[in-house]
């Protein structure tokens, strides 16, 4: 028989089950995307295209809060697809960072953020140490960081409720970049005001 705590455990996983990244193409423009599915430029569109930090981006939507709350962090392999953007040797460890972005107290963006051995010597070690400070308020105050150009993501979703479309830049520091993609949650879409 099955204990009280695992079934509670179950049920709180899967009442989260959503709220993962599911398989994700990418593309070079939003136009490009947008041949496959015309969804990325209705709602989505001006978080696709949204300039500056995202964060920031996000706060000015928020009516009473906005926090980051950490679901991952740790060296692990990216996947390959991800080593290639970026490249890094496959295989080759990196900091990985998964984070829910969340606003109002509820999920709004699942963000990833692969990065690589080389991004963290230095300065860079402060990636180490984030915690539930968003990443955009480091990047964007330090001189050095410069985002590439943002791709549009089109997501499979396997589960209802996950993200169905992202975006994700590289951003280029001394001879390093790390990669960071921001997947949008339904809470953040179907609320009224923009
Ligand atoms: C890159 C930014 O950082 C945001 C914060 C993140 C984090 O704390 O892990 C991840 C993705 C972001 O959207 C940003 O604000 O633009």
């Amino acid at each position: 028989m099955r204990s009280r705590d695992s079934d509670i455990k179950s049920q709180l996983s899967d009442i989260n089950s959503h709220l993962t990244i599911p398989p994700t193409s990418w593309y070079r423009s939003l136009t490009a995307a947008g041949l496959r599915n015309p969804a990325v430029h209705g709602r989505a569109r001006y978080w696709l295209q949204v300039e500056g930090s995202f964060t920031r981006a996000l706060q000015k939507h928020c009516t009473r809060s906005f926090h980051v709350e950490v679901r991952r962090e740790g060296f692990d392999s990216p996947n390959l697809e991800e080593s290639r953007r970026l490249a890094i040797p496959p295989r080759q460890h990196a900091w990985i960072r998964e984070v829910r972005l969340c606003g109002d107290g509820e999920p709004w963006v699942l963000a990833r953020t692969v990065i690589p051995l080389n991004c963290l010597e230095g300065e860079g070690r402060r990636l180490l140490h984030l915690g539930n400070r968003p990443l955009g308020a480091y990047l964007f105050t330090s001189p050095h960081w410069e985002r590439g150009p943002l791709e549009t993501g089109l997501c499979n979703p396997v589960i209802p409720g996950q993200p169905e479309l992202a975006r994700r830049s590289l951003f280029s520091g001394h001879n390093s970049s790390l990669l960071v993609g921001e997947y949008f949650l339904p809470a953040l879409l179907h609320r009224n005001t923009l």
